[in-house]
């Protein structure tokens, strides 16, 4: 949850922060990220994007190093992103399970914070059979559940904006939602996101 936001109507203006995307496995952060980044300008940063521009495949970081390794180069990343003053007008978009990570979830208390919201129906098709993804194996479909179970109460509990993504909705609309709520968010107004069901 974020401590910046709203500014106290006398405070000299609080720099821009990137906003952080959040969400379980497939439910269209970078996808959303990247279509803020073409449709209002954001600069767009992916969390795994630029670990493997650095460190190659997910699959191979995680066959060859284990899952703890990735989850500090995660946390490395997102920490570096954060302080970097050239994606100050980023839409951020991290890993699935980067909130679980505690340096992680403590870092993003203290930013603007959007929740990606989906229902199964929605996420299951576009993970089904996957064999790439390392947490997801070898059931997808069973292992999206077990860690969205897991998971939840950590992207609810970060979330200052919550974003309907049920329903197979578009990108476009999903979209005009967050611009909308991150324009409210940062001229002091409390976010109104209506509650969806997943
Ligand atoms: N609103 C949408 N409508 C239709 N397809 C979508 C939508 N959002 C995402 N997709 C599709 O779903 C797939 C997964 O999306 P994306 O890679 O953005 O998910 P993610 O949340 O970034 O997942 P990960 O946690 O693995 O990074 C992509 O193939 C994308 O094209
Ligand atoms: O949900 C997760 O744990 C993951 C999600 C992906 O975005 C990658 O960060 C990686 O495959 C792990
Ligand atoms: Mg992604």
């Amino acid at each position: 949850m974020n401590a910046q936001f709203p500014a106290p109507a006398d405070a000299a203006p609080a720099p821009q922060r990137p906003v952080v995307l959040i969400g379980p496995m497939a439910a269209g952060k970078s996808f959303l990220a990247l279509h803020m980044s073409k449709f209002y300008g954001y600069d767009f940063v992916d969390a795994d994007q630029v670990i493997v521009s650095r460190h190659g495949v997910i699959p191979k970081i995680f066959a060859e190093h284990g899952e703890k390794y990735f989850r500090d180069l995660e946390a490395d990343t997102i920490a570096e992103v954060l302080r970097d003053p050239d994606h100050a007008n980023a839409i951020f978009s991290v890993g699935g399970g980067a909130p679980m990570t505690p340096s992680v979830r403590e870092m993003l208390r203290h930013e603007l914070v959007a929740y990606l919201k989906v229902d199964t129906e929605t996420v299951l098709p576009r993970i089904s059979g996957n064999r790439t993804r390392p947490m997801l194996q070898p059931d997808p479909e069973r292992r999206w559940q077990e860690l969205y179970e897991a998971r939840r109460g950590c992207y609810e509990e970060l979330a200052d904006i919550t974003l309907d993504g049920t329903r197979n909705r578009p990108v476009a609309e999903i979209g005009a939602d967050l611009e909308a709520a991150i324009t409210r968010l940062r001229s002091g107004a409390p976010d109104t996101t209506q509650e969806v069901q997943a």
